[in-house]
C-alpha cells in the first residue's frame, strides 16, 4: 500500500483527513499505471481480448472469461500471485511486443491485473491524479477559467458547464456562481453523488440544446487519453456537447506544459492550429511554470465528431512539419 493511515488501538483512523502523496511519488504512480495499462493493451491485442481501460470491474470479468476459454488459468494465477516487483516478469512485461507464447502472455497479464486490482494500483493512481489540485501545486485550475470567463460572459445569460475529469464539486467552476448548472463527470468518480462516473467518449450525444452546454472544461484530461487518435476524437467530440442555440460557446483546455513545450510531436501553435481547424478561436492563454491554460471560443463553422479532420494532423515530428 502506498498510503498508510495511523490507527488508534481500536483500529479507527486517527485522522479523518484526505490521504496525501508527494508530487514526485504521484508522478511515479501515474507513470507506472500508464505503463501497466499500455502493456495490458498489447497483451489484449495478442489474445484477441477486449478490455475496457476505463472500467476495471468489467475488464476483470472479460479477462477472466478469456483466460478460461483459452485454458490459461494456471499461468494467469502464477502471474497474479507472483511477488511485486518480480524481476523476470518486469523484464518480460517490457518486452511484451516480442512475446507470442500464450502461457507467457497470460502470466504477465495476471501480474498486471493483480497490481492494478489487488495491490493498490488503481486506488493509488486515483489518489495521485488528484494531487494536481493541491493548493501547493497551483490548486484548482478553474480559478483561471472563472477569471477569464467573467470578462466574456453576458450577465443576463444562464450558463451551463460540463466538467470532464472532475475531481471535486468544490472547485471554482462549481462554487463561483458563474454557471447556473455544472455537470461533472469522471471515469472513476470519487464522489458519486456529485460527480457522475462516466467516460466522456461514451456519453450519449445530446439530442437537443437543453442537454448541451455553454462551456466544456477539459482540465488535465486530454493528457490522460492514451493515444493521439483518441485525443483527436476527444477534441472532435466536444462540439456535439456545445449548445448550438447560442452564438458563443467555449472550451477550457488545460495541459501539463511539457505536452506542448517539450514534445517532439506537439507545440502550442500546432495545438491551436488543430483547434482552429476544428473551428475554435483561442481567446485566452496562460502558462505557469508547469501548466498551460487555454480558453477557446467556438466559431460558426465548428467541426463535430461527425465531421472529419481534413488537414493532415497525424503524428509527425515538429521538425518535419516545419520543413514541409
Ligand atoms: C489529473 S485528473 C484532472 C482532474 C482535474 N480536472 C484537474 O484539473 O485537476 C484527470 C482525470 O481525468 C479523468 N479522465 C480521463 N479520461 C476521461 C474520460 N474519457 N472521461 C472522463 N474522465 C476522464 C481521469 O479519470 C482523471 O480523474
Amino acid at each position: 500500500m502506498l498510503l498508510r493511515r495511523r490507527k488508534t488501538v481500536t483500529g479507527k483512523p486517527v485522522l479523518q483527513r484526505k490521504p496525501t502523496i508527494k508530487p514526485d511519488k504521484a508522478r511515479r504512480v501515474i507513470r507506472r499505471f500508464h505503463l501497466l495499462i499500455n502493456k495490458r493493451r498489447v497483451i489484449a491485442g495478442k489474445l484477441k481480448l477486449q478490455v475496457a481501460d476505463n472500467d476495471e470491474a468489467r475488464t476483470k470479468v472479460l479477462v477472466k472469461q478469456k483466460i478460461k476459454t483459452l485454458g490459461l488459468e494456471s499461468h494467469y494465477r502464477e502471474g497474479w500471485s507472483a511477488s511485486h516487483p518480480d524481476t523476470q516478469l518486469e523484464t518480460d512485461m517490457l518486452k511484451i511486443h516480442e512475446t507470442h507464447q500464450l502461457d507467457c502472455l497470460a502470466r504477465i497479464l495476471g501480474y498486471i491485473m493483480s497490481e492494478i486490482n489487488e495491490r493498490g494500483g488503481l486506488q493509488n493512481y486515483q489518489i495521485a491524479s488528484t494531487i494536481g489540485q493541491d493548493k501547493n501545486r497551483g490548486g484548482d485550475s478553474s480559478k483561471i477559467l472563472i477569471k477569464w470567463f467573467q470578462a466574456v460572459r453576458d450577465p443576463g445569460h444562464q450558463y451551463r458547464a460540463l466538467e470532464l475529469g472532475s475531481l471535486s464539486a468544490k472547485n471554482a467552476i462549481s462554487t463561483s456562481g458563474t454557471f447556473k448548472l455544472v455537470v461533472r463527470i469522471d471515469l472513476n468518480s470519487n464522489d458519486p453523488v456529485n460527480i457522475q462516473r462516466q467516460d466522456f467518449m461514451e456519453r450519449p450525444i445530446p439530442e437537443n440544446d437543453s442537454e448541451r452546454f455553454d462551456l466544456i472544461s477539459c482540465s488535465l484530461v486530454l493528457n490522460f487519453v492514451p493515444n493521439p487518435r483518441l485525443r483527436g476524437q476527444m477534441l472532435m467530440r466536444l462540439n456535439s456537447f456545445l449548445r448550438q442555440d447560442v452564438k458563443s460557446a467555449y472550451v477550457f483546455l488545460v495541459l501539463p506544459l511539457p505536452c506542448v513545450a517539450n514534445s517532439r510531436y506537439m507545440t502550442e501553435t500546432r495545438l491551436c492550429d488543430i483547434m482552429a481547424h476544428l473551428g475554435y478561436r483561442t481567446i485566452n492563454q496562460h502558462k505557469s511554470h508547469k501548466i498551460i491554460y487555454l480558453l477557446f471560443e467556438r466559431q460558426a463553422d465548428c467541426i463535430s465528431d461527425k465531421g472529419a479532420m481534413k488537414d493532415d494532423f497525424s503524428k509527425k515530428k515538429c521538425c518535419e512539419i516545419n520543413q514541409a
